[in-house]
């Protein structure tokens, strides 16, 4: 088991990150989410011993970790980290990339090994291609496969799939994650990606300038989202006053994704005109303004600008 306490930690006198704790079981996956500059990738590299913490401390089981000043060579070696400079040696082949990290005893059982994390990360038709020649993305899919290698315990990846086009970011995502879950190798992911969060981990991190904001499984993270930084990472945020939905005279603001707000038949507080409508395959999404205000609601047409509807909460 992993467990993180993470009490304080900064790269001089200015505090980076305060109060962060998790523990992790064998075949888990936590996804840290959060704004560029929060402090994902340095947890990652708190975690894999390239930083020393200053308060706090990171337990592998029952032994704790220690930092740089502790190793010749930091990172532990249970671990590997797959940072967003990926590392790779350009001008040998992806096979061979990849057999660097193997034990070189057993020929045969090696070239099994190569086969299977080649299909892993969905690299086949490339096997003897120098590195060099690959495309960006292509080369941080050696770098994943170069990391499963040999058999790590825990993998920390950051923006792990930062380079790879949606299609087979998708193909990619499934098989990493569950070859991840059958070999019961724990993960964490550094991402902007609220999508594959949800999707693909058993737990979620919402980090705010250094700090948790929220904590817990995808569904119980979706649900608990209320300021407009939790909900502007899954989808465009509409603030509004919440006696625009009853008759109480005391007003909150209310944060509301497009999907809480559906248009009314009967006429309601919230009138609405159509500035834009967004095609996003199955369904638009509508721009629209309330007063001075900006309304994002979902519609299943195309509608005009200058449409004006009435809108409900869901
Ligand atoms: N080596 C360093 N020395 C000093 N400050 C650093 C160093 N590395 C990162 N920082 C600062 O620490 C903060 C957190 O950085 P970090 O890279 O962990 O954020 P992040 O959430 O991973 O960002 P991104 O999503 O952009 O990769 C930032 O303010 C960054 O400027």
């Amino acid at each position: 088991m992993l467990n993180v306490s993470i009490d304080s930690f900064g790269y001089s006198e200015k505090e980076i990150l305060k109060d962060i704790h998790f523990k992790l079981n064998a075949g888990e996956h936590l996804a840290i989410l959060g704004e560029s500059g929060c402090g994902k990738s340095t947890v990652l590299h708190l975690v894999y011993g390239l930083l020393h913490l200053n308060r706090g401390s990171i337990h592998w089981d029952n032994t704790l970790l220690l930092g740089p000043t502790h190793h010749l060579i930091p990172g532990e070696t249970f671990m590997k980290l797959v940072a967003q400079e990926f590392n790779v040696m350009p001008f040998i082949t992806v096979a061979e990339n990849i057999a660097t990290h193997l034990s070189r005893l057993d020929s045969d059982k090696d070239a099994v090994r190569v086969q299977e994390l080649l299909t892993v990360v969905d690299l086949i038709p490339f096997e003897n291609t120098l590195v060099k020649n690959l495309s960006g993305g292509q080369k941080q899919r050696v770098a994943l496969a170069k990391a499963l290698a040999n058999e790590p315990k825990l993998l920390l990846l950051d923006e792990p799939f930062s380079n790879i086009d949606t299609f087979r970011k998708n193909k990619l995502r499934r098989n990493l994650f569950n070859y991840l879950k059958e070999n019961k190798i724990m993960c964490i992911t550094a991402t902007h990606d609220s999508d594959e969060a949800l999707a693909f981990a058993d737990r979620i991190l919402l980090l705010r300038n250094g700090q948790e904001e929220l904590c817990g499984t995808p569904e119980t993270v979706f649900s608990n989202l209320k300021t407009a930084y939790q909900k502007g990472f899954f989808g465009e945020v509409t603030i509004l006053p919440s006696d625009l939905f009853s008759s109480e005279t005391a007003s909150e603001e209310l944060v509301l994704l497009p999907h809480q707000l559906v248009p009314s038949k009967a006429t309601t507080k919230l009138e609405v005109t159509v500035k834009k409508a967004y095609f996003r395959g199955h369904y638009y999404l509508i721009e629209a303004t309330w007063n001075t205000q900006v309304v994002f609601f979902i519609h299943s047409e195309e509608l005009e600008p200058n449409t004006t509807l009435f809108l409900q909460k869901q």
